[in-house]
């Protein structure tokens, strides 16, 4: 992956009548990474996507692909083919001919365009399968095929549109591995569209996370779990515990914000007193004492009110005295010297350092 941009978006927006779906957006896709596009429904990302495609003309600003504008070039001679979640495989032809079909009309001789799609059908392991029709296979047989059709013509990006949507949850995660396997061989740009975070954080390099029609984030999957930068992002990925509050200085003059829940010490310093903010801690970071733990830490008191074990993680919910629900994620090992019991108090405590700040 080079850092150059293979696709910029210059101040792009796309309205539909008086309806603005995607508001102007500057956004550089790198070549070679995987750029997964994640928020909720409605937000813009298949309208980001089909603009690139050339299946929406942008209602203002310039796409540059390679530095070249692109607005006025059909779809049909851009290098940026797309799958979609019902993958649009042509039914009346068998599977080998499905892949060859983009060779074909490309004026590919016979033999060359066999060949070609005959080394994607292995690659995709389908080979046994090249001469059956597209309704002889499985939901994952023929999303294998829709991926070798789109990469048979070696693109520079590929684009992909929930394509893993209709898949049950076993065959999902096996795709994702061979999504980004292929992406990490292939080097070809893979832009993601998905409003799934799990999909969206195990495949790509970059996600941007979109809101009514905005670019809310956009950075690695760590980088927006670890520190997501506004109080949309922190909501939408769940992950953290959030605590609208003001900002303001200790008795010792230390960095706090002031909560319905406490006032909590804060990390360095980070806006004027007065100031309003929202004080997100991960439900990884917080720890669950009997005692009240000592000064130096945040603590709160909270009752516990709910339990929740998936594999090997447990999540609590406990609640304030004000009504602020709280959530903890632990390892059984790390609740192993607690006796957690429904409708009992605890404390909660993280680490000052564990404090993270967002704006509204
Ligand atoms: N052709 C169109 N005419 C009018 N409005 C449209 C058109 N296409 C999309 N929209 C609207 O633009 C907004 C963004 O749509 P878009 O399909 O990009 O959202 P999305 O984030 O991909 O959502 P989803 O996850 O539901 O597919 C939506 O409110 C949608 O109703």
């Amino acid at each position: 992956m080079t850092q150059d941009p293979l696709v910029s978006f210059e101040g792009v927006a796309k309205r539909f009548g008086t309806y603005t779906a995607v508001q102007k957006m500057d956004l550089d896709i790198r070549q070679g990474e995987f750029l997964a596009l994640m928020g909720s429904s409605g937000c813009g990302k298949t309208t980001t996507l089909r603009m690139l495609a050339g299946l929406e003309a942008p209602s203002e600003g310039i796409i540059r692909l390679s530095g070249k504008p692109i607005n006025d070039l059909p779809s049909w001679s851009r290098d940026t083919p797309m799958v979609w979640q019902s993958l649009a495989l042509f039914p009346f032809l068998s599977v080998i001919e499905n892949v060859e079909f983009a060779l074909k009309m490309r004026g590919m001789g016979r033999a060359e365009r066999r060949a070609r799609a005959e080394q994607w059908l292995d690659r995709m392991q389908i080979a046994e399968f090249a001469d059956r029709n597209i309704s002889q296979l499985s939901g994952g047989q023929r999303q294998r095929v829709a991926l070798a059709r789109s990469l048979v013509v070696e693109p520079q990006i590929l684009l992909l549109d929930e394509p893993l949507s209709a898949l049950d949850a076993a065959l999902k995660v096996r795709m994702q591995s061979v999504l980004k396997q292929l992406q990490r061989e292939t080097g070809i740009t893979f832009v993601y569209v998905t409003h799934s975070q799990s999909e969206a954080f195990s495949m790509a390099d970059r996600v941007v996370i979109m809101s009514r029609g905005r670019i809310e984030q956009i950075g690695t999957p760590q980088e927006i779990y670890r520190t997501p930068r506004t109080r949309f992002v922190a909501d939408f990925l769940g992950s953290s515990n959030i605590f609208p509050g003001t900002l303001q200085a200790d008795a010792q003059g230390r960095a706090a914000i002031a909560t319905d829940s406490g006032t909590f010490l804060l990390d360095g310093q980070h806006g004027a007193a007065g100031q309003a903010a929202s004080l997100t801690v991960l439900d990884t970071r917080m720890q669950v004492h009997e005692q009240r733990p000592a000064p130096g830490v945040n603590a709160v008191e909270a009752r516990m009110i709910g339990e929740e074990f998936t594999g090997a993680t447990a999540t609590l919910y406990f609640e304030t005295p004000r009504g602020q629900e709280i959530r903890v994620q632990k390892s059984h090992e790390d609740l192993a010297d607690l006796s957690v019991a429904m409708g009992r108090s605890f404390h909660l405590s993280w680490s000052p350092a564990d404090s993270h700040l967002v704006h509204e």
